[in-house]
């Protein structure tokens, strides 16, 4: 039967980035979503905001809601300092098998552990199962309609500290309106918007930063 699009952009990520180096693999997945099939990562444009945010925060511990096919993933783990460990749920059992191939293939399997189910499940279980204490960094990227409930039940799990950040895709397209009026407007959080477009697009779209004041 046909291959699935993530199947085929794991096979232009083993055909044309190099073993063990994560810039090539996401020069890869940019130019087959640039030039062959759109796929919902974050991109280039949006990425490099991502990487200037993870690198300003320096974090030991990251936590990213929404796996896909682990370009963010990549994009986060290629910075973490040594013994920094990044946990990334995935709810599509597929997409899951492959991102671990993707971030086997960027070199980064011992930075990065992947768990597959829903957020609403995981998150209550972080402390007792992974050992966290806090996150230092958290990407949103998953249902748009999980962002606001799942920042509600990070913050009574205890999982968000004073400095904690936030840092959540695509708060214009396809739009988390409840999310966005809740940072905004508590005073628990510090936001402020970051202008960008739609991977691969020229549409509107931007990156919502949102710093917990505990
Ligand atoms: O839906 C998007 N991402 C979420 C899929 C996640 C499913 C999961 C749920 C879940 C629950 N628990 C744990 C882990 C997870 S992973 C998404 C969509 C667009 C888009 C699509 C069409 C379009 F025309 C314009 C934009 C762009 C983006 O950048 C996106 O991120
Ligand atoms: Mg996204």
């Amino acid at each position: 039967t046909r291959s699935t699009r993530p199947q085929r952009l794991l096979k232009a990520v083993q055909k044309h980035a190099t073993r063990g180096d994560p810039q090539s693999v996401i020069s890869a997945i940019d130019h087959f979503c640039r030039h062959s099939e759109w796929a919902m990562n974050i991109g280039d444009e949006k990425g490099s905001i991502l990487d200037s945010v993870v690198s300003e925060v320096n974090p030991e511990k990251v936590l990213e809601l929404g796996t896909y096919c682990g370009y963010s993933t990549v994009r986060i783990a290629r910075l973490l300092p040594p013994g920094a460990r990044l946990i990334t749920l995935e709810f599509n059992a597929d997409y899951a098998a492959i991102a671990r191939q993707v971030i086997i293939w960027a070199g980064l399997e011992d930075k990065v552990q992947l768990v597959e189910g829903a957020s609403e499940d995981w998150i209550p279980r972080m402390k007792e199962h992974f050992g966290i204490e806090t996150f230092d960094f958290v990407f949103l990227d998953h249902w748009k309609d999980r962002y606001l409930p799942d920042t509600k039940l990070m913050e009574d799990c205890g999982l968000l500290r004073k400095g904690t950040v936030l840092l959540a895709d695509n708060v214009i397209c396809p739009g988390v309106p409840d999310y966005l009026a809740y940072v905004r407007n508590s005073l628990s959080y510090k936001s402020c918007y970051f202008k960008s477009h739609l991977e691969y697009t020229k549409a509107e779209d931007g990156l919502e930063k949102s710093v917990f004041l505990g």
